[in-house]
């Protein structure tokens, strides 16, 4: 049970239950929680939202900065209606590690802050009666671990988050926990993989279950409820006729049920919507269904005031009614995996993702910038312990959101050091190791930072198209300098058109950290004005080479990040500020996506 991550659903055979609201919370500030049996009660605990990021509830720095071991503990009524079904807790996002206890018995560990993890407690549990759930949390961060950073010892004693990175290190239950239930023989996974032929359209499905024993049968119904294909057997070809295509922007879905049945009785039933597409990287186009598309849309966060991190529906769906009103059609899940919610919304709205595990933080210069050490990451005695972790996130991302149409591709790392030759080994090793994990072959990519150019990077041979983060104008050749920094971007851009390299670019970061409100004729950085003059200067360049089949700014919002003498409370490069509302650079960028056919 524990590799499952289905989505979890209530029906006659699976029962469902969100134990979203207040918890019980407290910091462990000695770590004595494991030798003071926290593990059966809190000692004197506080309620926390979940889900929600705990630091910016508290008005006190020590409990907002707060770095070490924490505990959530909520009691739970578990029906006796249950009894003979296997009991399951999945915990959406536990950030970053998590340790499972239920009525004092240890049931599991997960380490990796954005992706689900499911624990068996069906031995712990008492039926018809309160049980105690407990979490022991950790939110260090670690040179071996994703997302990279260091733990610092501060002289009072306090450990302090020392992040690799540009998002700020929230911590908690982030998304939603589910009390579930299946049948002990039940569906543990399943893929559904489209191929198109003129007027029809190949499914081919694969459903795991638990057990051996009992039938398999599955059924593809259209949205209005009409039964288009049917099949038998744990592997097999649903073949529709004149299929609705789930298009950019213009998504159609069906509904997959897969049945299981013993001696004609209903053992589990599963339900899902899927999309019949395709996708394929065919020299410098990227195709969906064999029609090329251009990606307009953003780089993003999970990130909101009040609850951090949380995954929040309401954010979710003023984002959704932002990129829509902005005429895109994709995001990149910059730096981790988001909510299951998100891909969904996705699925419904026709919008492409590129899926990212948060493998960011992976270059010492970022270190450096914080203080780290003047070498290559991946020289560094760390990146053995780093790989288990990165193939497992990456494996676990596949494995989650592999049946979702919206996926385009996978992002396995965000701007990591391959100016240094010690990073092709690794590469070379994680593109062989997730070559086949994706049973819809999704193409994979990695995101190249300013270092990390035409001719500096060692590990320009792994990916199936090229993100690039390149940001001329802002941390480079800015204000009246901005034209140096155009010409050196097409300097770059020259190379890479007179290479024998015949792969789609998409410019996957850009942009200008942007304070609302303020203006300046003739603009200066950090104005409104300057924003849009740095847009037309990257737009000028993308209308320049057919190979270029993208354009992501950074960032859709403003997000949190941690204090630094660059960062005025966050990151500024939003479109929009962090409670959504638009910039000048909003309405400048809307004219030009509303004005480009998405299919040139
Ligand atoms: C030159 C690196 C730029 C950097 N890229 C990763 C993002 O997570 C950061 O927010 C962005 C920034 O500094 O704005």
């Amino acid at each position: 049970m524990e590799k499952e991550l289905l989505y979890p659903l209530t029906n006659q055979c699976r029962f469902d239950q969100k134990l979203d609201g207040l918890w019980d919370f407290e910091f462990d500030r000695e770590s004595q929680g494991g030798a003071q049996h926290w593990t059966q009660q809190l000692p004197d605990p506080i309620k926390m939202p979940v889900p929600a990021s705990f630091n910016d509830f508290f008005t006190d720095k020590d409990s907002r900065e707060f770095t070490g071991d924490f505990w959530y503990a909520k009691r739970v009524f578990i029906p006796g209606s249950l009894r003979g079904q296997l009991i399951g807790l999945r915990f959406g996002a536990a950030t970053h590690r998590a340790t499972v206890y239920v009525n004092g018995q240890e049931i599991r560990s997960h380490e990796g802050g954005f992706l689900p993890f499911l624990a068996d407690i069906t031995s712990a549990v008492k039926f018809d009666a309160e049980n105690e759930i407990v979490l022991k949390m950790n939110n260090e961060l670690h040179r071996d671990a994703l997302p990279a950073g260091d733990t610092a010892v501060l002289k009072n004693g306090k450990k302090m988050a020392k992040p690799f990175f540009d998002f700020y290190n929230y911590s908690g239950l982030n998304r939603s926990v589910h009390l579930i239930a299946t049948p002990q023989n039940h569906v543990v996974d399943y893929t559904a993989v489209s191929t198109l032929q003129d007027d029809a359209a190949t499914v081919h499905y694969t459903v795991t279950t638990s057990q051996a024993a009992a039938s398999v049968s599955v059924t593809l119904r259209d949205e209005k409820g009409q039964v288009v294909a049917t099949g038998n057997g744990r592997t097999g070809d649903l073949v529709v006729q004149h299929p609705l295509l789930w298009n950019v922007r213009d998504a159609h879905l069906y509904t997959l049920t897969i049945q299981l049945k013993a001696n004609d009785q209903l053992i589990d039933e599963y339900s899902d919507e899927i999309g019949i597409r395709t996708i394929a990287i065919a020299g410098h186009q990227i195709l969906v269904n064999g029609q090329p598309v251009y990606l307009k849309g953003f780089g993003r966060h999970e990130d909101s005031i009040y609850a951090g991190r949380a995954f929040d529906l309401n954010v979710e769906m003023r984002d959704f009614e932002l990129m829509k009103w902005m005429g895109a059609n994709s995001f990149r899940t910059s730096h981790y995996p988001y909510d299951e919610e998100v891909y969904r919304f996705a699925d419904r709205e026709g919008f492409l993702i590129i899926d990212e595990v948060p493998a960011v933080g992976f270059k010492m210069a970022a270190a450096s910038f914080l203080g780290g050490l003047d070498q290559s990451f991946f020289d560094g005695d760390w990146t053995e312990e780093l790989y288990k972790k990165h193939l497992d996130q990456i494996t676990d991302m596949v494995h989650r959101d592999k049946n979702h149409p919206s996926v385009l591709a996978w992002s396995l790392l965000n701007e990591p050091d391959t100016s240094s030759e010690s990073a092709v080994p690794y590469f070379e090793k994680l593109f062989a190791d997730t070559k086949a994990l994706d049973p819809d072959q999704r193409p994979r990519t990695f995101t190249l930072n300013e270092d990390d150019t035409f001719d500096t990077s060692y590990c320009k041979q792994f990916p199936d198209f090229y993100l690039l983060n390149r940001y001329p104008g802002w941390y480079h050749k800015w204000g009246y300098e901005i034209s140096d920094g155009e010409a050196g971007l097409r300097a770059e851009l020259d190379k890479w058109a007179a290479s024998d390299i015949d792969k789609p670019i998409v410019f996957s970061e850009y942009g200008a950290d942007t304070q609302p409100g303020l203006h300046k004729l003739p603009s200066v950085m950090w104005s409104e004005e300057y924003q849009i003059e740095l847009l037309q200067m990257f737009n000028r360049v993308f209308d320049s080479y057919d190979f270029i089949r993208g354009e992501q700014p950074w960032n859709l919002a403003d997000f949190q990040t941690v204090e630094g003498n660059m960062r005025v409370n966050g990151n500024k490069k939003g479109l929009f500020t962090r409670d959504r509302q638009p910039k000048a650079a909003a309405f400048y960028l809307r004219k030009r996506w509303l004005d480009i056919d998405p299919n040139f």
